[in-house]
């Protein structure tokens, strides 16, 4: 085994703070190719399909990815922007506005940036980057508030593979939820509230939240019970009585059973059941991406209207809202407490000086 070195270290250079933040990544381009690499990587990931090996090899590479591609290339390519995927671009500004947020709090020795589990920028030469610039006490914060094995616990899976590669290892904190946040409870009710304001109220609220198959639930999975707590807290912090919201989960995959009540269904029936007007949020999503901006503020619509609604509207996500940004700054910085920005270089000269005799 070949360990990855800590290269490039020189004297009086001080130990550093690494705030990574990550998403899940999208495809690099609208097109089948791209999708089909996407797609490859994310399915394949045991984290995400558990299903044994070799049988979902055979219906991945003999199925999915020979039709699949073709159809998400051309979902993907009516969300696609100038600066291409909103994910990415999303991600990228809540990078850049939390790196401003944080810089101001601790100054230039933290060194902020984000990665993707799928796709571009990975996780590996992101993560090796950073501490190839010094950084010793290394955060992760996935931008998943509800814990779920298939994302959160696959970031994780990530980054430990690549530590098991690493010669020198960073002192490390991983944030493995934060649904119930106080701060991220009242930024999303503010972000509501707002839209309120200026949009006036429907006569229901819908929390729509990434479903995952019913088996990891029955499993042990915490996500469904996450989900749940956000959605209890969120109407608890709006004053909402029980008639006036709906926890429901979009994004079905596959042919199994995933939680329920499923999204679409809801919207389908609602109209009969004599709701006329809704809102949808989506919690679960920090940024908006494909499932909110088409499956939710478009697909889901036609779903309702065409039922006999009259009027929909989607919120969206907190994104890179200044309040959603000091909410990520305020949890960052409650993990890392006791971290001291070091500058004590005694642990350097010695190893520069060790360096020297052995050349
Ligand atoms: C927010 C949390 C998410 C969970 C939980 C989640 C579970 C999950 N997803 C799939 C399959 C797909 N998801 C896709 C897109 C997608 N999923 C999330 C988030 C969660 N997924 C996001 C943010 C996105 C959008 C990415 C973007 O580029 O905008 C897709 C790809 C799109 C498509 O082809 O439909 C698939 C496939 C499974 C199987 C799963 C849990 C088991
Ligand atoms: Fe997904
Ligand atoms: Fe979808």
């Amino acid at each position: 085994m070949k360990y990855i070195n800590s290269t490039g270290f020189t004297h009086k250079q001080s130990d550093k703070i690494g705030v990574l933040i990550t998403n899940l990544g999208t495809p690099d381009k609208p097109e089948p190719k791209a999708l089909r690499r996407y797609l490859k990587q994310f399915l394949s990931d045991p984290r995400v399909v558990e299903v044994p090996k070799l049988i979902w090899w055979m219906v991945l590479n003999g199925v999915i990815l020979n039709i699949r591609p073709r159809r998400s290339a051309k979902a993907y390519s009516t969300v696609w922007t100038e600066e291409g995927s909103p994910l990415l671009t999303i991600t990228q500004q809540q990078n850049e506005a939390l790196r401003t947020k944080l810089t101001q709090m601790y100054g230039d020795d933290i060194v902020v940036d984000f990665a993707m589990r799928y796709g571009n920028p990975d996780i590996d030469s992101v993560t090796n980057r950073m501490l190839d610039q010094g950084v010793r006490k290394l955060v992760v914060l996935p931008l998943y508030p509800q814990y779920c094995a298939s994302t959160t616990g696959s970031t994780f899976d990530a980054i430990a593979d690549l530590f098991t590669r690493r010669r020198w290892l960073p002192d490390f904190r991983f944030i493995s939820s934060y649904h119930d946040h106080s701060d991220y409870i009242e930024t999303l009710a503010d972000s509501i509230r707002q839209h309120w304001a200026s949009k006036g109220r429907a006569e229901k609220l819908i929390f729509s939240f990434h479903g995952i198959p019913k088996r990891y639930l029955t499993n042990g999975d915490p996500y469904f019970c996450h989900c749940h707590k956000t959605s209890r807290l969120l109407a608890e912090a709006l004053g909402l009585g029980k008639s006036e919201y709906e926890t429901t989960f979009q994004s079905r995959f596959g042919r199994e059973e995933w939680l329920q009540p499923y999204t679409d269904f809801r919207l389908k029936a609602l109209p009969n059941e004599g709701v006329k007007s809704i809102q949808v949020v989506c919690p679960g999503f920090s940024a908006d991406c494909l499932e909110t901006l088409e499956e939710i503020a478009v697909e889901n619509r036609d779903y309702f209207i065409e039922a006999g609604g009259k009027h929909y509207e989607y919120i969206p996500a907190l994104n890179d809202q200044p309040k959603h940004i000091e909410t990520l700054a305020k949890i960052i910085e409650q993990n890392i407490q006791g971290w001291r920005i070091e500058n004590d270089n005694t642990q350097r000269s010695e190893l520069a000086t060790q360096r020297g005799a052995a050349q």
